[in-house]
């Protein structure tokens, strides 16, 4: 019997960063760091002999070169994150992931324990 269903395993770093273009005067425009998790999320049908949509150590070795590039550096002095938001690190993650994991469904952003932002990719599949 073959049936769907959706995987998510979460990653943690610490960056620091600034957002060039709020306003003058808010707060993110000053450098200051955040403790940023990440849920990557695949789905997909499950393998009749596996019992896998896919293995979850597959999302950690696809995060983990991504993790090197972002854990302990400012995020602005990363080619395509100059303005650092967490819908640009979110879409800047997927583009990362996308090829190594073909059932990639959403990444999801979090700087704060109370934001969130979920990308999921361009309705067309373009990048
Ligand atoms: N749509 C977005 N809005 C904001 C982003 C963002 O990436 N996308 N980022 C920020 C800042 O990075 C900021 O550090 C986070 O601000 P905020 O959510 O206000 O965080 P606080 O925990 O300080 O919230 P309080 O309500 O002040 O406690 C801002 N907005």
């Amino acid at each position: 019997m073959t049936f769907y269903a959706e995987l998510a395993r979460t990653f943690s770093f610490e960056s620091a960063h600034y957002l060039p273009n709020v306003p003058d005067g808010h707060k993110c425009g000053r450098m200051h760091g955040h403790s940023y998790t990440v849920e990557v999320q695949v789905a997909g049908n499950v393998g009749d002999k596996s019992g896998f949509v896919q293995d979850f150590g597959d999302l950690s070795v696809a995060f983990a070169p991504v993790q090197e590039q972002l854990d302990h550096h400012l995020l602005n002095e990363i080619e395509g994150l100059e303005n650092p938001t967490s819908e640009h690190l979110a879409r800047w993650i997927w583009l990362r992931l996308v090829d190594e994991l073909p059932l990639l469904s959403a990444i999801v952003v979090s700087e704060t324990l109370r934001s969130t932002c979920t990308y999921r990719g361009e309705p067309n599949g373009a990048k």
